[in-house]
C-alpha cells in the first residue's frame, strides 16, 4: 500500500510532496519571489441573489447538470463560478511548480448584492487590506453570448433614490387639491421622461453600450391605507444607475428640480449615492491593461471593453486607488445572472480556468512600475 502508481498516490500524500518542492530556504524563504512589489487581488463575493424557486427547471441550490453539461445554479454565472476558477487555476500553476513576482491574493467577500456595506466597503478601509498591498484587481463582469468576451473598466455609480410627496388628505370622494398623489404623478413622469430620453439616445447610437448612458427604473411605490381615504404621503423609489461621464452635483440638482416642479413638500433621499466613478485605463499606459490585454491576445480571445451597467465591489477598490478590470471569462453564454434558470456550461467553467492561468501569470510578472522602485 506505500508505493502507488503516481494515478492512485492518496491526495495527502500529493499534497505533502507538492508542499515538499516549495523551496522555503531559510535566509532566503521561496514565499514569493518579490514580495517589496504590490500584489494582484483576485477578488469574488460568496454571496448571490434570491430566487423565484418555482420559474426554475430544477432546484437553484442542487447544482444540477443536465446531458448537455449546463449547470443550473443560482451563482453559476454570478459568481461562485469564479471564486472556482481562481482557486484552480491558482492550483494548476502552484502545482506545476510556477513562482511569480508579484503575490496573488484572493478575497472571498461577502454583502456584495446588498451593496457592499458590510462587505468590501468596510474591507478596503482596515489594516488587513492595506496589508496586501494590492497594485491590481480582477473582479466580476458579465457573461457574453458571442464568440467575444467582455471586460469591463468602469461601472455605472448606484443611486438608490426614494421620492417622498406630502399633500392634503381627505375623504376619497372629494376633488381635493394639492395631493400627495398628483405632486408624486409629476416627479415619476419627470423621471420616466428622463428614462425614455435616455433609452432613446442608446437606441439611436449604435457605437453606445448600455453602461455608457444613465438607467432608471421605477421600483417600488409606497403609500395608502384605504380607498376612500386620501394619504397626506406617498412615495416612489428609483434605481438610478448613472454614466460615468455625467457631472453628479448637476445630476442631483436636476432631481431637486424635478421634485421643485411638482409643488411643495416633495422631498428625495438617498438609499445608496456612489459618488466617486472611477476609469480604469485601457490602453498602454496602464501596465495591468497591457498584460491583461496582451495575454487574451496570445490566447486568440477577442476582447470587447465596456462600463458595466450594474455595480460590483470594484468600485471600492477603484475609490481606494487599486485598477480594477471586471472580467467573467464566459463567452457563448447568455447573460443569466440575477435570472430565472441562471447557468453555466462546464465547458465554459473549465475553459474560464485555462483562461486564469494564463492571466494570472501575466499580471503577476508585471514589472515594477515607477512608483514602486
Ligand atoms: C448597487 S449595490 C450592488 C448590488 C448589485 N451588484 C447591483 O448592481 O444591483
Ligand atoms: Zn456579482
Ligand atoms: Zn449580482
Amino acid at each position: 500500500m506505500t508505493s502507488k502508481g503516481p494515478e492512485e498516490e492518496h491526495p495527502s500524500v500529493t499534497l505533502f510532496r507538492q508542499y515538499l518542492r516549495i523551496r522555503t530556504v531559510q535566509p532566503k524563504p521561496d514565499y514569493g519571489t518579490n514580495p517589496t512589489l504590490s500584489s494582484i487581488l483576485l477578488n469574488s463575493h460568496t454571496d448571490v441573489v434570491p430566487v423565484f424557486k418555482e420559474c426554475w427547471s430544477h432546484d437553484p441550490f442542487e447544482a444540477f447538470k443536465d446531458s448537455e453539461g449546463y449547470i443550473y445554479a443560482r451563482g453559476a454565472q454570478d459568481m461562485k463560478c469564479i471564486s472556482i476558477q481562481y482557486l484552480e487555476a491558482v492550483r494548476m500553476l502552484k502545482m506545476e511548480g510556477h513562482q511569480f513576482p508579484r503575490t496573488i491574493h484572493m478575497t472571498f467577500v461577502p454583502d456584495e448584492e446588498v451593496g457592499g456595506h458590510q462587505g468590501m466597503e468596510l474591507f478596503v478601509q482596515r489594516p488587513e487590506f492595506q496589508a496586501l498591498r494590492a497594485g491590481f484587481a480582477l473582479d466580476e463582469g458579465l457573461a457574453n453570448p458571442t464568440d467575444a468576451f467582455t471586460v469591463f473598466y468602469s461601472e455605472r455609480s448606484p443611486w438608490w433614490v426614494r421620492v417622498t410627496s406630502t399633500g392634503k388628505p381627505g375623504h376619497g370622494s372629494r376633488f381635493i387639491e394639492d395631493t400627495a398623489a398628483e405632486k408624486l404623478h409629476k416627479v415619476v413622469s419627470s423621471i420616466l421622461a428622463f428614462r425614455e430620453k435616455e433609452w432613446q439616445r442608446l437606441q439611436s447610437n449604435p457605437h453606445l453600450k448600455e453602461g455608457a448612458v444613465t438607467s432608471v427604473n421605477l421600483t417600488k411605490l409606497e403609500g395608502g391605507v384605504a380607498y376612500n381615504v386620501v394619504p397626506a404621503t406617498m412615495s416612489a423609489s428609483f434605481d438610478f444607475r448613472v454614466a460615468p461621464d455625467v457631472d453628479l452635483k448637476a445630476f442631483e440638482e436636476q432631481l431637486q428640480s424635478w421634485c421643485q416642479a411638482a409643488g411643495e413638500g416633495v422631498t428625495f433621499e438617498f438609499g445608496q449615492k456612489w459618488m466617486q466613478p472611477q476609469v480604469t485605463p485601457t490602453d498602454d499606459s496602464n501596465p495591468w491593461w497591457a498584460a491583461f490585454s496582451r495575454a487574451c491576445k496570445d490566447m486568440n480571445l477577442t476582447l470587447e471593453p465596456e462600463i458595466l451597467p450594474a455595480a460590483t465591489d470594484s468600485r471600492y477598490l477603484r475609490a481606494v486607488g487599486v485598477p480594477a478590470l471586471g472580467f467573467s471569462p464566459m463567452n457563448r453564454t447568455p447573460v443569466l445572472l440575477h435570472d430565472h434558470d441562471e447557468r453555466l456550461h462546464e465547458a465554459v467553467f473549465l475553459r474560464g480556468v485555462d483562461i486564469y492561468t494564463r492571466l494570472l501569470p501575466a499580471l503577476a510578472s508585471v514589472p515594477a512600475l515607477p512608483s514602486e522602485s
